[in-house]
């Protein structure tokens, strides 16, 4: 492989621009001289660029296997390298599900033959993800599974939840919790609020996430098992994130770039595209979510990515299913509501999007510092591109972006994962 030169780039936004040398996947130099005696090497032109590690998203769906027509582990590596990912968690709500370790080594296998960026595939907790006994948990992190989930289902009883942490705990793994208590959610549509009301939607109210977060933070301490909460979009669950965290709990916590941006006065639209689970919140909670971010009693985004055919989307709001795209606008969603508010910079979209991330899986190659002898897994920022969103444009092979029309700010350059471009100028590089 050739060297790589990163010309006119600056780290973490700091400091004048200067170049980067890449050579055998590992950052070999960084300053004025760094190209110098480079020959041969590939260059990209960074024209003052903003250079971050890669970013790491916990909660992707990619579809494979099951629903091909909406989402390939092809298109979905695409979409996540033109993003600016190196490294995405595949969610085990495949078809058949990836509850045992055929399943996972085949995303991990399809994965790799795709190269785009490095898919882990996330283990199901309970078989089928039916709420009723514990998948293979061994098994699956033999084959290397070190995040489980039944995300799209929460682990509802406590009993199976306390043996999932134990479990876990045993295989140094964590287990990703989609809070949602079902008897709280039976038929609901939408958060459980004034819109709702308005519409006549079943409401799914903020408490079904929030009892489960602190169920499941008080099992996880007893325990002594770590804990991971899928997409929190309640300020009550960030409180109670807050308690648990401030009590020594291992505990993280995501949240998606939707839920960062959107509110429930979306559902004035009546467009299924805006239907997601858990719900778009209330101003107050965006707020919330913001700060919590900010602070880190949220430790990261994740995209909860999660691509859906336009006739289950382009249909009455009770029969859509929920979800949203999310791989390519996460940064600009961060760039709007954390970055040019000033809640954070940098540094801050690097912790949020890359360091915590990749710490929570337990990557020890992803979101490393950008410094000399570290592992090349980069992302390059142009962090005043101004770009409108257009679902159809995405690499995706759905289009349902809640974002569709709407000017972002902050776009990918580049993507470089282990000394390789994987992305450039919104393209994939050949
Ligand atoms: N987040 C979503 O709205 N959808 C997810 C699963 C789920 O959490 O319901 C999906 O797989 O489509």
């Amino acid at each position: 492989m050739n060297p790589l030169v990163l010309k006119g780039v600056r780290p973490y936004g700091e400091g004048d621009p200067t170049d980067v040398l890449v050579r055998d996947g590992v950052i070999a130099a960084i300053g004025a001289t760094a190209a110098d005696g480079a020959a041969g090497a590939e260059t990209v032109e960074g024209g003052g660029a903003v250079l971050l590690p890669g970013f790491v998203d916990l909660h992707t769906h990619l579809r494979e296997p099951g629903r091909e027509d909406t989402e390939t582990i092809a298109t979905g590596s695409a979409a996540a390298a033109l993003g600016g990912y190196t490294a995405v968690f595949a969610m085990a709500n495949t078809d058949p599900v990836a509850d045992n370790a055929v399943v996972v080594e085949h995303v991990a296998r399809r994965g790799r033959e795709v190269g785009l960026v490095d898919v882990h595939p996330v283990g199901a907790v309970t078989v089928g993800l039916a709420g009723e006994r514990l998948a293979e948990l061994g098994a699956m992190a033999r084959a290397g599974v070190r995040v489980f989930s039944d995300d799209g289902h929460c682990v509802h009883d406590p009993l199976l939840m306390r043996r999932a942490l134990e479990y876990s705990k045993a295989l140094d793994a964590v287990v990703a919790q989609h809070a949602e208590e079902p008897r709280l959610t039976a038929g609901a549509q939408a958060h459980e609020g004034e819109h709702a009301a308005r519409l006549g939607l079943q409401g799914w109210p903020a408490a079904a996430e929030e009892a489960i977060v602190a169920r499941d933070c008080l099992l996880a301490a007893q325990v002594g098992a770590r804990l991971h909460v899928c997409h929190v979009s309640t300020a009550g669950a960030a409180d109670v994130l807050a308690w648990a965290k401030a009590r020594g709990t291992q505990v993280s916590a995501e949240v998606t770039p939707h839920h960062l941006l959107l509110t429930d006065d979306r559902l004035a639209t009546y467009d299924p595209v805006n239907k997601v689970n858990p719900p778009l919140r209330t101003a107050r909670d965006v707020e919330r979510l913001r700060q919590a971010l900010a602070d880190g009693v949220i430790d990261c985004v994740a995209t909860d990515h999660a691509p859906h055919a336009v006739q289950d989307k382009d249909c009455e709001w009770s029969a859509a299913r929920p979800g949203m795209l999310g791989l390519q606008t996460a940064l600009p969603v961060v760039v709007e509501t954390m970055v040019r508010t000033g809640l954070l910079d940098w540094r801050g979209v690097a912790r949020v999007l890359s360091e915590r991330p990749a710490a929570i899986a337990g990557l020890p190659d992803q979101g490393r510092p950008v410094e000399v002898g570290e592992p090349a897994n980069l992302v390059l920022v142009d962090p005043g591109a101004r770009w409108v969103v257009r679902g159809a444009e995405l690499a995706s092979i759905a289009a349902n972006t809640p974002f569709e029309g709407m000017e972002l700010t902050g776009r990918v350059v580049a993507t470089v994962l282990r000394g390789r471009v994987t992305a450039a100028g919104g393209r994939i590089a050949a």
